[in-house]
């Protein structure tokens, strides 16, 4: 079985120049393994209810991501491209995750007006961000720094700032630099600061279930083992909290030089979280442990983060 043997592979995107130009690298890596394959535009709820500029807080789990998966299961597209960080935790019948590639910088970056930091807003400086998960962590900084709802795709924020709406917006580097844009950060912000979302700068490439070749050829061409460690420490507590992806939760998983018992170089994984209790007050909590225990890990930071007094959300969460 070669990739050639597979015929033309239908890969489905989002439209918005993020998603097509991921999209792209794994098109790209797939046809330098000998595979043919089309790309397939697949348009979703949140792109249409951010057209329209309705808040994504209420349009649910998954806005980004259901479009491509039920593209994917009517067999109009064979490989699913997302933003993993926008990927619900609960795995879905007959699709399987078949590969996460190289991460790219997870941190979030400022972009302000007069090519300021965070530290010289001046207070009741105004940051646009649709994210509560920034939110908590830039109101916790104490700046006096006042925090707007805004939606839109990567270019349209970064053009609030230019037009002068908003002081500043906190974005995804890996979103910027995606797109050729990751000079207009003014400050990549330091995850003690600002921890990203989990698996943000990840992204996860899907298959259906019953395609086993194809599921063997991503992972074979595309599969990166140490992103994958991290981001499942980082998934695990997202999904221990009992949350959607747009929960104030961040988590950033790192590798690291650790020292065993013996004094001996060894490599551990690293893990810190960040949730809100029920008033919104962060709550932070890390451990250090094995990288093949990275769910394990993940799950035992969110319980420490529950005993801190973190809110569990969502649906499962009483
Ligand atoms: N929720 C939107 C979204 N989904 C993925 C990215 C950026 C790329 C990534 O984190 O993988 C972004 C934009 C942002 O958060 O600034």
């Amino acid at each position: 079985m070669t990739a050639a043997d597979l015929g033309t592979i239908r890969i489905g995107t989002r439209a918005s120049l993020l998603a097509r130009t991921q999209t792209q690298t794994v098109a790209d890596a797939l046809t330098a393994a000998g595979a043919t394959v089309e790309i397939v535009h697949v348009s979703t709820d949140g792109d249409r209810t951010q057209a329209a500029n309705i808040p994504l807080a209420g349009s649910g789990v998954g806005v980004f991501t259901s479009a491509l998966r039920d593209a994917l299961l009517e067999e109009r597209i064979d490989v699913a491209v997302h933003s993993y960080k926008d990927l619900p935790t609960a795995g879905l019948s007959g699709v399987v995750l078949a590969a996460v590639p190289q991460r790219a910088d997870p941190r979030d970056v400022l972009v302000a007006r007069d090519q300021m930091v965070l530290g010289e807003l001046p207070p009741g400086s105004v940051i646009g961000t649709g994210s509560p998960r920034r939110a908590a962590q830039l109101n916790a900084l104490g700046l006096g720094l006042e925090i707007v709802g805004i939606r839109g795709n990567v270019e349209t924020r970064i053009r609030k700032v230019t037009d002068g709406e908003v002081d500043g917006v906190v974005l995804a580097r890996a979103g910027l630099a995606r797109i050729g844009r990751a000079g207009e950060a003014t400050e990549v912000l330091d995850p003690l600061q600002m921890l990203p979302a989990p698996s943000q700068g990840a992204l996860a490439v899907e298959c259906r279930a019953a395609d086993t070749d194809l599921e063997t050829l991503l992972r074979s061409t595309l599969h990166d083992e140490s992103t994958f460690t991290a981001v499942s420490a980082e998934r695990a507590v997202l999904q221990e909290l009992g949350s959607p992806c747009s929960a104030p939760i961040g988590a950033l998983a790192e590798l690291v030089e650790d020292l065993d018992d013996d004094g001996r170089i060894v490599e551990r994984l690293s893990l810190r979280a960040f949730a809100t209790t029920a008033e919104g007050a962060p709550v932070r909590n890390s451990v250090i442990g094995e990288t093949k225990d990275a769910e394990q890990l993940g799950r035992s930071l969110a319980a420490e983060l529950l005993a801190d007094g973190a809110e569990p959300r969502g649906a499962s969460a009483p």
